[in-house]
């Protein structure tokens, strides 16, 4: 298979229910206004990759649905509160027949380069995760036909893909894709490894969070 040929598949909870674990660290609205950067980044980079054919965001989310697809995604609406798996697999039903890699939507630092890096290596199985930057739950999730994506995102993922047979992915120079945000800490270590323009701006804006961060 020629490098350029990844659906990526991009679920996107709504705003106001995303990034929950950061809510001790920013205020309601500034939460939902990183979340839909974090997306932003995620997405522009995502379609910035050379082994990304096109990318496809699964949500219910009005504005992050219009901010997406401007950056040029498809949205597909998402199934009301069926949660992460079955949104990914509602996504890969409207995908048939395509070489498909789930991609979390919190992945601010992501870089084209090493995205591509990943789905070059992925594209010698049937199917491959990446584990995330603790180690503990996954990122990227592929699969090429005739292998289904049958994602078990959520927590203690990596154990699960790597049970359900899926092959473990090189971890090295690959950060920005393993770097998921889910805490401060975690927003901590993307900035520090370099975010996306959407998501520096937002911090940016943010005057209480270097204090918050800190803490
Ligand atoms: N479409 C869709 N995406 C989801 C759903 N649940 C989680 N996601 C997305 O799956 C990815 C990984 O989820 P998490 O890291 O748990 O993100 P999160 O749910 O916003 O974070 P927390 O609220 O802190 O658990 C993120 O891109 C989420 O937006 C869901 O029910 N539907
Ligand atoms: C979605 C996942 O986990 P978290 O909610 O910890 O980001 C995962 O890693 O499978």
């Amino acid at each position: 298979m020629r490098d350029c040929e990844w659906t990526l598949v991009v679920p996107l909870k709504p705003l106001r229910a995303a990034k929950s674990r950061l809510a001790g660290a920013v205020p309601d609205g500034d939460r939902r206004a990183l979340a839909l950067a974090f997306a932003e980044d995620t997405v522009a980079a995502a379609l910035a990759a050379a082994a990304v054919r096109d990318v496809a965001v699964v949500t219910n989310d009005p504005l992050a649905s219009r901010r997406v697809a401007a950056l040029g995604a498809r949205v597909i609406p998402d199934l009301p509160d069926a949660g992460l798996n079955a949104a990914l697999a509602h996504g890969a039903a409207a995908l048939p027949g395509r070489a498909l890699a789930a991609l979390n939507a919190d992945l601010p630092a992501l870089r084209p380069t090493e995205l591509t890096r990943v789905l070059t290596e992925a594209a010698g199985h049937g199917r491959a995760f990446l584990p995330d930057a603790a180690g503990i739950g996954t990122t990227l999730l592929a699969a090429r036909p005739p292998a289904a994506l049958a994602p078990a995102f959520g927590g203690a993922s990596r154990r699960r893909h790597l049970a359900s047979g899926a092959v473990e992915l090189s971890t090295s120079g690959v950060e920005s894709v393993r770097q998921d945000v889910d805490t401060a800490a975690d927003l901590r270590a993307a900035l520090e490894l370099g975010v996306g323009r959407a998501t520096a701006e937002r911090c940016g804006e943010l005057p209480g969070l270097a204090d918050a961060l800190s803490a």
